[in-house]
């Protein structure tokens, strides 16, 4: 099966200081995978060297076959490389509708039109009506998103993230900040994603990473230890004293 995203001996330092060490994985279509690791682990680097916010000191990526690793952000996300916008990027003051058709017209490089609504574009209308549709947000297509509970607007950018048609969605802990009974429907949504992408998500909460992830790559110190199913890697003796501890103890109790 062609890999959607692969590293290969990716390392990082920040000064004497090496945060990532020898990482190499492949996602491909379909991939349900979660990263976790202990604070400090590496875990966000790895998505900011994965995206290109960061260089790499050593190793490359590869998208389909092709050397992504000098590419520019833009670059990646027009090949389908696509992280959510964190809440604090969205347009607070806009409609849910307009911050999704903005993404929507990024991709399409559709200039913003100001004397008539971009987002009413008929092109532009039916795809964030989709997507909201989809993701069970069309209700709130016309409400600003500074209205919503913050639950919902991490919704909102698993949306945009959509919008920019990716084959490989990184969510950086989506359900994070969201209160305990909104947090099943950060997970329902997730789950409604399109079934051909690859989805790597960082997570702590472990519940979450056990119902969404069919696959976990566990970082320590900036180097993957592990790799395997949920289970695998509970029962895993080195995972369990460098990350997961009382977790893992509890779950096998139950
Ligand atoms: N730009 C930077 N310059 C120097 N050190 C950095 C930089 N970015 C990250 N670090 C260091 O790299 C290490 C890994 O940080 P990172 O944020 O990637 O870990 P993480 O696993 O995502 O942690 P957390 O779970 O707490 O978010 C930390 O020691 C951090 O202080």
């Amino acid at each position: 099966m062609t890999n959607l995203l692969e590293a290969r001996g990716v390392s990082c330092s920040f000064g004497g200081l090496h945060v990532t060490r020898d990482v190499n994985f492949k996602l491909t279509a379909g991939d349900r995978v979660a990263l976790i690791g202990p604070n400090g682990a590496g875990k966000t680097t790895l998505v900011n060297l994965i995206t290109g916010d960061i260089a790499p000191s050593e190793g490359q990526f590869f998208m389909g076959g092709d050397e992504i690793t000098g590419l520019s952000i833009p670059d990646r996300v027009r090949r389908g490389l696509v992280r959510t916008f964190q809440t604090t990027r969205l347009f607070a003051n806009l409609t849910v509708a307009d911050n999704v058709a903005l993404a929507i017209m990024q991709r399409k490089r559709i200039t913003r039109r100001f004397f008539s609504s971009s987002t009413e574009l008929p092109e532009v209308r039916a795809e964030w009506s989709e997507i909201l549709s989809h993701l069970g947000l069309a209700k709130l297509a016309y409400r600003k998103v500074v209205e919503l509970a913050y639950g919902q607007q991490r919704l909102i950018e698993l949306a945009i993230g959509l919008a920019l048609h990716p084959k490989v969605l990184l969510l950086d802990e989506p359900a994070a900040g969201v209160p305990h009974d909104e947090a099943p429907k950060i997970l329902e949504a997730i789950n409604r994603l399109p079934s051909d992408i690859a989805v790597l998500m960082i997570e702590h909460d472990m519940d979450l990473v056990f119902k969404f992830a069919r696959r976990v790559l566990v970082l320590a110190a900036g180097r993957l230890i592990f790799e395997g199913s949920p289970d695998e890697v509970t029962a895993d003796h080195e995972v369990r004293r460098a990350y997961l501890g009382s977790y893992a103890d509890a779950r096998r109790a139950t």
